[in-house]
């Protein structure tokens, strides 16, 4: 380490991006603090992935216990299922804290310095943290921010936190209301959808743009439809903004046309869930000391090495990563990106590459992609000339899916014809959030999907539902 500085790298915010690059740093022999303000394991551990997970998997349970037709197709009889929604809740709570506590650990065992309290950049080089005993001033070669987001609340709704709220509230699972609004149709409102209506509750799912899921793959979308909203309590008002929420009992909705904005309709519910996205935690960072301008988002910009922008030009020194950067909200993105942003800090240059990132909501069934939609394949084809090919295969034709008796399903490989190069996978049945990890390596390997079918599958699992897909593709020779 430089003599003239306390640290080589100091790291404002330890959620799961920080906490990546931080045990990337003491592998590479970089002396580290890392600067928390609130829960070490931000969102993800906190208020994201680890608590809706465990809600999924509880509320999955149940959903399986009480559907007898299934249970009897396989022999099984069961009595009535019920179960305690406190104790549900406490299951989210107690893996929170696991998982909390082992990633503290992890800090302090590699000797990495955790600092409690509210970091802000005082210049290039230096960080001040307001602790709760005065304010302490740091120096680093390297300075990360890695300070997350925060819900997003459209402007005329109101919070109440307790029946007008968002995830942070929701995952606590304090009550389970009758019908609950959902507002918002991405991966948060289709998660929630799936817990509550497992538990019982009625949903309304709102959606501002002209079809539920919109980010996802139109044929994945389609079954989705059919089989996480058609057969469910979820009644759909797609082409439809909230424009506003009223907490209390009931909770007063007012929905109106996404361009006019006139009221089209009127709800009244027990509660209601406002899922509408996330927005950058980087405010009274300190940026103006160095003369960083967020972008009109409210990002940190950065360039292809996670190197913060000042006037389109990298700050020395100084890297943001993660949802605070926004390129790509995921916990798996965040920690990725921690790990090239210290490589590039120890002069190993080094790109994300975010077509091979996978994606997965945790719904019953799961659904997964990486890379591109048929759509934006097509387009970047008609771009660049060169012709696409897209496969189907179906759960309903893999001896895995049948003996589980769980044959909703469908996997689709979108490919480069002339290299076999795969552009896209996106997969929609049991265990698709594992299933997809074989064509997000395949894609950042450039792995053709000729090579892809010589490869042996388990016989019978469910990967051979991508083994048939890439069997069936087209590659010219
Ligand atoms: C309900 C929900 C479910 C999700 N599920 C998944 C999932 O299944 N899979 C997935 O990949 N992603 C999921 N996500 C997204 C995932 O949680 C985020 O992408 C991830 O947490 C981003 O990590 P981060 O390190 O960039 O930021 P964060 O996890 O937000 O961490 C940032 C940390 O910085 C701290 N901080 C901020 N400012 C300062 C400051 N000035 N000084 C000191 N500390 C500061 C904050 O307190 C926080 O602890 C989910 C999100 C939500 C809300
Ligand atoms: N399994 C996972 O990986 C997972 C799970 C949960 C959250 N997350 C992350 O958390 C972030 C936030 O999730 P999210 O679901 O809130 O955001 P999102 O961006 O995925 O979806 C928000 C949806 O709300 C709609 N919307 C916005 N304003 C609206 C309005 N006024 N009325 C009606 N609809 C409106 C948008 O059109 C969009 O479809 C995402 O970026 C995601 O990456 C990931």
């Amino acid at each position: 380490m430089s003599q003239a500085f306390d640290y080589d790298l100091v790291i404002i915010g330890a959620g799961v991006g920080g906490h990546g690059a931080a045990l990337h740093a003491v592998k590479c022999g970089l002396k580290t603090a890392i600067v928390e303000a609130g829960d070490i394991g931000g969102t993800c551990v906190n208020r994201g992935c680890i608590p809706s997970k465990a809600l999924l998997a509880a509320s999955g349970r149940v959903r399986e216990l009480r559907n007898t037709h299934h249970l009897k197709s396989l022999g099984i009889q069961v009595g009535d299922v019920s179960f305690e929604r406190q104790a549900i809740a406490d299951h989210a709570k107690d893996l929170v804290s696991k998982i909390q506590g082992d990633m503290s650990n992890s800090l302090t065992r590699l000797g990495i310095d955790v600092i409690k309290g509210w970091g802000k950049l005082a210049g290039e080089q230096k960080v001040v943290v307001e602790t709760a005993s005065g304010s302490q001033m740091l120096t680093a070669k390297d300075v990360l921010l890695s300070t997350g987001s925060v819900p997003f609340v459209p402007p005329g709704i109101e919070l109440d936190g307790k029946t007008v709220f968002t995830s942070d509230e929701a995952l606590k699972l304090d009550w389970l209301p009758q019908w609950i609004a959902i507002i918002g149709s991405g991966y948060i409102g289709l998660e929630f959808s799936d817990i509550y209506t497992a538990l019982g509750s009625e949903v309304t799912l709102i959606e501002a743009l002209d079809r539920l899921m919109p980010t996802f793959d139109p044929d994945i979308a389609k079954i989705a439809q059919r089989v996480l909203i058609n057969p469910r309590d979820i009644e759909t008002k797609v082409g439809a903004i909230a424009k506003t929420v009223k907490p209390g009992s009931p909770v007063v909705i007012e929905l109106a046309d996404p361009k006019t904005k006139e009221v089209s309709e009127v709800l009244e519910v027990d509660a209601c869930l406002v899922a509408t996205g996330r927005i950058p935690a980087t405010q009274n960072l300190g940026l103006e000391s160095v003369g960083v301008e967020l972008d009109r988002r409210g990002f940190i910009p950065t360039d292809a090495y996670l190197a913060v922008l000042r006037n389109g030009e990298p700050v020395p020194h100084l890297w943001a990563i993660g949802d605070a950067m926004g390129k790509m909200m995921l916990a798996h993105a965040a920690s990725a990106q921690g790990v090239v942003a210290v490589e590039n800090i120890c002069d190993r240059p080094r790109e994300v590459n975010y077509l091979s990132i996978p994606a997965a909501a945790f719904t019953h069934p799961e659904v997964s992609f990486v890379g591109l939609t048929e759509p934006a394949a097509k387009e970047l084809a008609e771009q660049q000339g060169f012709q696409v090919g897209a496969v189907r295969t179906y759960f309903k034709g893999n001896s895995k899916a049948l003996a589980e008796g769980e044959v909703e399903g469908l996997a689709k490989v979108i490919y480069r014809k002339d290299t076999g190069e795969i552009l896209g996978a996106h997969i929609i049945g049991l265990h698709a959030s594992d299933l997809i990890q074989e064509a997000a390596n395949a894609i950042a390997q450039k792995t053709s999907v000729a090579d892809l079918s010589f490869m042996v599958h388990t016989h019978p699992t469910l990967s051979e539902v991508l083994d048939e897909a890439f069997k069936r593709a087209e590659v010219a020779h």
